[in-house]
């Protein structure tokens, strides 16, 4: 397997340009999926507080032979906890969880328009960004007008925003948005969450022709549209094949072909109007 290749984010640290997704990896079975994940070669493991595993998560870091530094921890702040003091308090517990003393990004989960404390959230996270406590900062399902606000508001440009992204729903306004401002793009369900996708006709034949599987060719698509896929697998050889990417290359057109399967969202779960608790 080639080595996951890293980018620089906005504030010069470097990250892992494809993750593990961990919703739904709890209990035992979890930490046996995170360590295989961890030996597989993923450096960036991505929890939250709602996906009830950071314990798990911190576990198989643990017993890792892979060295904390050299690991790429994200986490998450959900919806009930937003607020300046409640984020940091809610911070300091999900280290806890993780028996970590610092997380390598902390992202606000959803934005939760109708509460109307992103924005002191956000506040919440600088001052944990200068208490050593994250070293990197963003947001999660935010959209380019929250994003502005943000930065109008503090002066603080997220790091990364993480957003439903597949060859569905490339968001490729979104995209071009965050590059114009020094924001990272992450794709979460990047998958599709094996719901159809790869038997999509400009998805086998690209795998056909670089002899590659299907999974390998969207995560490539995300990676060469400028975003970080994290997908989710609890099986190792699928982990070891979702990381196995940056041994080929799509053409342009191919790239462009994926693009074009653009139909919409998964589900309804505009942060406009979606909420999470
Ligand atoms: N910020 C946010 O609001 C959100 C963040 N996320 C994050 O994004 C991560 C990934 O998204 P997720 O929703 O889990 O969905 P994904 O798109 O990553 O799909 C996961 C599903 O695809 C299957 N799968 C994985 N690899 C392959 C493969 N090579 N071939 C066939 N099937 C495969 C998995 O099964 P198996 O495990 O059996 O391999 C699982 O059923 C989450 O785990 C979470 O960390 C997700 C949703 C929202
Ligand atoms: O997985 C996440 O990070 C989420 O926010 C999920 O809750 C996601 O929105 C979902 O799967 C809801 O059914």
């Amino acid at each position: 397997m080639t080595a996951i290749p890293t980018l620089e984010l906005n504030d010069g640290r470097p990250i892992p340009e494809i993750g593990l997704g961990t919703y739904a990896m709890t209990g035992p079975e979890g930490v046996e999926s995170v360590a295989a994940g961890i030996e597989s070669g993923y450096r960036l493991l991505d929890t939250a507080v709602n996906y009830e595993n950071e314990r798990e998560v911190g576990q198989a870091i643990a017993e890792s032979p892979v060295d904390r530094a050299d690991l790429f921890v994200t986490s998450k702040i959900p919806g009930r906890h937003h607020g300046f003091d409640e984020a940091i308090a809610s911070t300091e517990e999900s280290l806890a969880r993780l028996g970590l003393d610092y997380l390598d990004l902390h992202l606000i989960h959803w934005p939760n328009p109708s509460v109307g404390k992103y924005v002191d959230t956000w506040r919440g996270l600088i001052e944990l960004r200068d208490r050593g406590l994250v070293k990197s900062i963003g947001v999660s399902n935010f959209t380019a007008e929250m994003l502005t606000e943000l930065i109008e508001k503090t002066g603080v440009t997220p790091a990364v925003n993480q957003v439903e992204l597949h060859p569905y729903f490339p968001q490729t306004a979104l995209v071009e948005f965050h590059r114009s401002i020094g924001v990272q793009t992450e794709s979460w369900s990047p998958l599709y969450r094996d719901g159809g996708l790869f038997a999509e006709d400009p998805i086998t034949e690209a795998a056909r022709a670089h002899g590659v599987e299907p999974a390998q060719v969207v995560l490539r698509w995300h990676t060469q549209i400028g975003s970080i896929p994290i997908p989710k697998s609890a099986n190792p050889e699928r982990q070891r094949q979702n990381a196995d990417i940056f041994g080929f290359d799509l053409t342009p057109a191919e790239v462009a072909a994926i693009s074009g399967l653009e139909r919409g969202r998964m589900k309804d779960r505009d942060p406009l109007s979606h909420e999470e608790m």
